[in-house]
């Protein structure tokens, strides 16, 4: 068996004032395109993941959070072929500016037991009921 490469992604459960969360479309030519993802990236070399965080929302949305609006929920860890997926997911409901699609990304807020109906990365559908415990239906 050859070595497991661990990647580290960090994610975010961004909430509105109506408690929707936001995902993201994976754009085309990408691993995983058409699907729905939680905003956020990976772990580059000498960050925290919280830095990573606000730096993929302010690129990525437009957004400035700070580190305090970012509070740990759960997280993923997933067996894909070529790597291991360890993604923490973070719950973020204060942020400064409004939420742009820079990169061209669809952009949907959706309610909690909405989630469901987006067709997400295998390694996030664990992730659903903490966030319908967390926000209600
Ligand atoms: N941001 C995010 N990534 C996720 C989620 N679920 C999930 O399996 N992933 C995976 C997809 C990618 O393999 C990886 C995130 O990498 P990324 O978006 O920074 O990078 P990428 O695939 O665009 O690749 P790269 O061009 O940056 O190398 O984590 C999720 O909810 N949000």
């Amino acid at each position: 068996m050859p070595p497991i490469k661990l990647t580290l992604v960090v994610a975010v459960a961004l909430i509105d004032t109506d408690n929707r969360i936001l995902l993201a479309q994976r754009p085309e030519g990408k691993q995983l395109a058409g699907l729905w993802e939680f905003p956020g990236g990976k772990v580059e070399p000498g960050e925290r993941p919280e830095e990573t965080l606000i730096r993929e929302l302010r690129e990525e949305l437009g957004i400035a959070v700070k580190e305090p609006c970012l509070a740990p929920l759960t997280f993923a860890s997933y067996p894909y072929e070529t790597f291991h997926l360890l993604m923490p997911l973070y719950v973020c409901r204060r942020w400064d500016g409004f939420v742009q699609p820079l990169e061209g990304q669809a952009l949907k807020w959706v309610k909690a037991q909405e989630l469901r109906s987006y067709p997400m990365p295998p390694a996030d559908e664990p992730l659903i009921p903490f966030l319908v415990d967390l926000l209600g239906p």
